[in-house]
This record gives structure tokens, sequence and C-alpha cells, in this order.
């Protein structure tokens, strides 16, 4: 099958230093995979990457194919168009995606109404606002309708990360990426919000790419996981062989911190 994405010996560095050197890895279309490492392993920058927006103090080299376009080297218009319907992306901090000064309804309805242009649709505003009170629904917020009407700065975390994860679903994207969508939540929002990844990417047949410093964070969720070390990828396998039976030992550190904080908790993952 075609990759939806393929990174091909993808470096990025500053004037100054090497973020992340020589990674490779690609994803099929509906494929899970979860890229692992610590903090300031290069996750984050390589997520920027695959949609062109690396901060212009950057330079990236080598190649990323996105649902067929180079992103490398591609024009502002390019980039675009791909950003959203080839891939949206869930950050660790809500807020990022959203504007505290609209309410909620305005700003997923915004995308629904890009999307609907992009496809050539009707997007009349009862057309729109039926969509927005269906995405809401789907991510499970309680009384749609009143939500809608709120800011940001009235809801949980939980809830704003909620309706982030809408705004990336109103694009109906081929590839979710998700940077550390729990990190900022509490322990049981956490789980909540990991499970309704791991839903709407089933029932929507989305490829995702997880970010996460925590390995039992995307165990769950994804089918095969990359490991990050300091810019270069040091593993990458399907899930249950990385946890199992480590190759490498930064990996085998990981999965045993895990290990120990998870018993600690009484838990195994
Ligand atoms: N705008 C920037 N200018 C210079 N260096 C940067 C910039 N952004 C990130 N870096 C550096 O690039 C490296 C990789 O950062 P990146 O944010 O991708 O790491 P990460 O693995 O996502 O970590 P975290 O889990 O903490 O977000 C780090 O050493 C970081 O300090």
């Amino acid at each position: 099958m075609t990759a939806l994405l393929t990174v091909d010996r993808l470096s990025i560095a500053t004037q100054a230093r090497q973020l992340v050197r020589n990674l490779s890895f690609s994803i099929a279309p509906g494929e899970r995979l979860g890229l692992i490492g610590e903090s300031g392993s290069g996750k984050s920058l390589t997520s920027l990457a695959l949609i062109g927006l690396l901060p212009e103090t950057m330079a990236a080299t080598g190649s990323i194919r996105l649902d067929g376009t180079e992103v490398i080297g591609a024009g502002e218009r390019q980039l675009v168009a791909l950003r959203g319907p080839a891939a949206a992306t869930i950050f660790q901090e809500p807020l990022t995606a959203l504007d505290p000064l609209m309410r909620v309804g305005r700003q997923v309805g915004e995308v629904v109404r890009r999307r609907l242009r992009h496809e050539g649709l009707p997007s009349s505003a009862p057309a729109v606002q039926t969509r927005v009170l269906e995405l809401l629904s789907r991510v499970a917020l309680p009384d749609p309708e009143r939500l809608a009407r709120v800011y940001p700065h009235e809801m949980s975390g939980g809830q704003r990360q909620r309706v982030a994860i809408a705004m990336a679903l109103a694009w109906r994207p081929k590839l979710l990426v998700a940077d550390e969508p729990t990190t900022a939540l509490d322990v049981t929002t956490q789980a909540e919000i990991l499970a309704l990844i791991g839903q709407l990417v089933r029932e929507d047949n989305m490829a995702l790419l997880f970010i996460s410093h925590d390995i039992p964070v995307v165990a769950g969720t994804v089918d095969r996981v990359a490991v990050l070390r300091q810019g270069e990828l040091v593993e990458a396998g399907p899930v249950s062989d990385v946890l199992q039976a480590p190759a490498d030992p930064y990996t085998r550190s990981l999965v045993a911190a895990a290990r120990t904080f998870d018993t600690a908790l009484g838990r195994l993952f």
C-alpha cells in the first residue's frame, strides 16, 4: 500500500545545532504510530516539519512526502492546502488551538466552513451549525448546544482538549497528529482523552502519529512505535515487540522506568 506519510532521512538544524538527524519512518493510511522520546529529543520539531511549520531559524533537509506532496521546499499555498485535510494536529496545550475571545461553537464552525468549501459543499449557517453540534457530541461534550456558546476559559482543561479534537476532526484529516495531547491533564481526564482519540481514529479510519515521552500512554493506542533519542531514531517496531523485548539500551531504560512507575501505582501495562 502507498504510504500516507514517508519521512526519509529528515534532518533539522539551526545554524548552531543539529536537532534531528537522518530520521526515517512511514505511516500507511489508517496506521497508528507512536513517536516516543524524552524531552528535547526532537519529537515536536518533527511533527511541525511534517506540515511545514518549523521556525524560520531552522532548516530541514531530506524528504517528507505527505499525501503525495513533498513538504520540504513546498510553497505556502501547497502547505496551506495540506494542513487540515492531509494532517491535522492536536497540541499538548489546547489553548494553542483556541482563540480566547471567540465562542467555542464559532471556532469549530470556522473549520467546518473551510472544510465544506474545500470539498465544494454548501456551507450555509444552518449546515455549519448542525455539523458543529455533531462534532461536539462526537467528542462526548455534555450539552453541546450550551457549550457551543461559551468561551474557552469557561471550560475545564479536558473539555478544551475535546474542543481542540473536534476542530481537528472537522477537517476529516487522513492523518491525525497528537503531540502529547494528555500531558497537561489530570490522570482521569488523560485516560478519557486517550480512549476518545483511540475510538475516533478507529471509527474514521484515520492514520495517527501519537507523540509522547511516555510509553504506556501510547501502548494501547498505536500499532508501532519509533523511539527517538537526541534527534536520532534508536528503535522502531510493533508496540508489543518493543515493550516485551526492547533492543536498544535507551528503549530498555524507558520501558523499565515506566514499569517501575506502574508497579508503584499498582498498575501493569
Ligand atoms: N525555536 C527553537 N530554537 C532553537 N532550538 C529549539 C527550538 N525549539 C526547540 N529547540 C530545541 O530542539 C530540540 C528538540 O526540541 P523538541 O521540542 O522537538 O523536543 P521534544 O522531544 O518534543 O520535547 P518535549 O517533550 O519537551 O516537547 C531541543 O533541544 C530544543 O531545545
